[in-house]
């Protein structure tokens, strides 16, 4: 496990020993419901912007991840009271005084945490944090949020690497005004900033001079912020919004669940021709990745969009032959890439090259992986062109990204002797992947 950082793994994750997972083809029909764990982008907006209320918050269906394990750990190290009970957390807002002014604070490999973090800290009168993070997320970038953040006054500093992990933050408020944020590597600078805006001693105007890459998260967070109280004036477009000098309120609030993961039980039924129900998810999400149930339609599949579930038929040959930009979905990149062989021509995923500096170097990732396997593929800067073929048998990487094992395993639901070494990454989102995949009739065999 040359590449794997366990320290990051959380006492939430569960496959800790597996050195390998073997994935064998689903033996029956498949035709069955599922429940989906609760979205990771909802629960740590949710618990960051609890924390900072005035009042109590209580937060239904969270996800219990290593995500949201070391978002948690941190409010607690932070004096911040927080209870679990099942997939229930309460948690007692500190009213943006956070109550211990000095600690070391390990945020994992979350990127929602190393973004939205920063600035909820930065609002406090008093403070002296130093903030680590897991060895990837230390080498992913966060010099445009900082920078944003510095210009309006907070006090942060580069502890190793001019632009990374780790950081000093030092309390003393941010004072409001006109701040310009880059949004074509991360939309999570942008959401981690309108976060704390509330908190500046004056108004925030935050002005976007280039491009977002993934708007809806900004939409999830503008969404949410009004949900605890907060009402942001912005643009259609998202490039100006305005953040009134405001608080957050303690809210009682019912997280949707993850239409990320949701994805990948959808393409298993699609390439297995099979027949899945998500219980508890329905299109009326401002979740991007949603959005993949119209890509698997354009492929063959029927799908029925429910009131309060989606429901995905598959279809005995996916079509392929197309291009699609992924740059509003970019975490499904991966997902679709991998089924991508099973389709009838050539599928090319293009503008992600920001997914480069996700959990490992996805374009390149999932290239090395699929050429393992006999498929053949065309690398871009920002995408790739998959070509149909048969799988071999092979034994893979995970790169310890989640999104990696999640979708290469869904090869193996389909062709026999896919192994996957590491799989156990798949803690930073969903726990329970494998368990799920083995509900629904994949076999799953543990080498420890
Ligand atoms: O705000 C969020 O919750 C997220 C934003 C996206 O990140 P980028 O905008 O950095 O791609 C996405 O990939 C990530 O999984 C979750
Ligand atoms: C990019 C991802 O995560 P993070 O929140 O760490 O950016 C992801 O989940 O695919």
């Amino acid at each position: 496990m040359s590449n794997t950082d366990m320290k990051a793994r959380s006492p939430w994750s569960t496959l800790n020993e597996v050195q390998t997972v073997t994935i064998s083809p689903v033996e029956k029909q498949m035709n069955s419901d599922i429940r989906i764990p609760g979205s990771k982008s909802f629960t740590n907006r949710a618990l960051i912007m609890a924390a900072l209320a005035k009042g109590t918050s209580t937060l239904s269906g969270i996800l219990k991840s290593d995500d949201s394990y070391w978002c948690i750990d941190v409010l607690n190290k932070l004096g911040v009271r927080t209870e679990v009970d099942g997939d229930v957390v309460t948690v007692s807002g500190c009213n943006s005084v956070w109550p211990t002014h000095q600690a070391d604070l390990y945020i994992g490999a979350a990127g929602t945490i190393a973004r939205f973090l920063p600035g909820a800290l930065a609002v406090s009168k008093e403070g002296n944090w130093v903030l680590e993070a897991s060895n990837r997320m230390s080498e992913r970038p966060v010099q445009p949020l900082i920078k944003a953040l510095t210009d309006l006054g907070a006090d942060i500093k580069y502890l190793s690497n001019e632009g990374y992990y780790p950081i000093q933050i030092k309390g003393g408020g941010l004072e409001g005004g006109l701040v310009s944020i880059s949004g074509k590597i991360s939309s999570q600078f942008i959401s981690g900033l309108l976060m704390a805006s509330p908190y500046a001693k004056k108004e925030v105007t935050v002005s976007i001079p280039d491009y977002i890459v993934q708007h809806d998260y900004v939409r999830i967070t503008l969404n949410l912020m009004e949900k605890f109280g907060v009402n942001v004036h912005y643009s259609d477009d998202l490039t100006q919004m305005v953040v009134p000098k405001s608080e957050y309120l303690g809210r009682d609030i019912q997280l949707e669940a993850d239409a990320s993961t949701a994805s990948y039980f959808l393409a298993l039924a699609a390439i297995m021709n099979g027949r899945i129900r998500i219980n508890n998810l329905s299109v009326q999400t401002d979740q991007p990745d949603i959005k993949m149930i119209d890509v698997y339609e354009k492929m063959g599949c029927k799908i029925v969009r429910g009131l309060d579930y989606i429901e995905l038929t598959g279809a005995p040959t996916l079509q392929g032959g197309f291009e699609i930009s992924m740059k509003e979905m970019s975490d499904q990149t991966l997902t679709l890439a991998s089924i991508a062989p099973f389709a009838s021509g050539p599928i090319t995923l293009k503008d992600v090259e920001h997914i480069r500096h996700h959990e490992s170097d996805r374009i390149s990732a999932i290239c090395t992986e699929l050429k393992k396997l006999g498929i053949e593929v065309t690398e871009y800067k920002d995408g790739l062109t998959v070509f149909p073929g048969n799988p071999l048998a092979a034994t893979l990487d995970s790169y310890d990204d989640h999104r990696v094992a999640m979708s290469l395993a869904l090869i193996g639901a389909k062709v026999p002797g896919v192994q996957i070494n590491n799989p156990g990454c798949v803690s930073k989102t969903c726990p329970s992947y494998f368990e799920l995949l083995n509900q629904l009739g994949v076999q799953v065999e543990y080498t420890k």
